[in-house]
């Protein structure tokens, strides 16, 4: 199964910030969307969770399903979309913060399965010292890791990771960017997560997506992708690309001149 994004074009007010963007993500494959401050990858992701309605474009899965056809309440069982900022306007405690990922699987109130997906989700994030704690107190890494679990909750088959581990220290990043790949391969979903670090998506990502200016200018391995050529052209800096760990790693070049010019300046003052 596949979602199938073609041809979406999306503008805020007048201003168009997406120009005729085409993606595939693939059941059971993570695909990092990348791409320079301002490129358009939220916004990409906000259309397909319906966040923003397109101008014009399509979002196919297994071919036949229209999402934009969908109900809210039948998008919500197959997209689950992890924002980069929680968002609560009253006081809800984790579980409670959690178990609105079940919105969708349930009516009037959870079920045990309902909470038992709550808690499994909890333990997968290492949520448990923070149980009982209310959303509105956690620190940013805190409230990331719940929202994160709250979409691993709403058992989706397409997963949307808005920059989710920019808040997160190094542990967290390397186990929530696990954690997305395993999911993604165990529990067979079409994941897309946004995300700055190079060499994190090259690492964990199956296939990798550049976005310039609201446009798809790459897509491919990280290893046919992450080329220097390219990421100078898209970043403006010179890298090397090196092979370790089994993974392609960017390395930014040192610019030791600027360093030297700002330490003198400091004495000089
Ligand atoms: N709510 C909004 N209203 C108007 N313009 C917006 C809004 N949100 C984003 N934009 C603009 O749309 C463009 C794309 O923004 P978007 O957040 O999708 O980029 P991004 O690639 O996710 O950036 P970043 O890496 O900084 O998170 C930017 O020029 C941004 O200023």
């Amino acid at each position: 199964m596949t979602l199938r994004i073609t041809d979406l074009h999306f503008g805020y007010g007048r201003r168009k910030i997406l120009h005729g963007v085409d993606l595939t993500a693939h059941k059971g494959e993570l695909l990092g969307l990348l791409g320079p401050n301002g490129s358009g990858k939220s916004t990409v992701l906000k259309n397909i969770a319906r966040i923003h309605t397109p101008t014009s474009g399509s979002f196919r899965w297994d071919e036949t399903v229209a999402l934009e056809d969908l109900r809210r309440r039948e998008l919500a069982r197959l997209v689950a979309y992890v924002p980069q900022t929680i968002d609560v306007s009253f006081e809800l405690d984790v579980r409670e913060a959690i178990v609105l990922g079940r919105t969708p699987h349930f009516a009037g109130r959870p079920t045990a399965e309902d909470w038992d997906h709550v808690d499994r989700a909890i333990e997968l994030l290492g949520l448990g010292p923070l149980v009982g704690r209310s959303v509105t107190e956690l620190s940013g890494g805190q409230a990331q890791r719940v929202l994160i679990a709250r979409s691993l909750a709403q058992q989706p088959s397409i997963l949307l990771l808005d920059e989710p581990t920019s808040a997160l220290d190094i542990k967290y990043q390397l186990q929530t960017l696990r954690l997305a790949r395993q999911i993604t391969r165990t529990a067979q979903v079409a994941a897309i997560i946004a995300i700055h670090d190079l060499s994190q998506a090259a690492r964990y990502c199956d296939r990798i997506a550049f976005l310039q200016d609201g446009h798809v200018l790459a897509v491919g391995t990280p290893e046919d992708v992450l080329t220097a050529e390219r990421i100078e052209q898209m970043y403006g800096i010179e890298v090397s690309i090196i092979h370790a760990n089994g993974s392609v790693q960017v390395i930014p070049r040192d610019e030791p001149d600027s360093t030297v010019a700002l330490e003198s300046a400091t004495a000089a003052a």
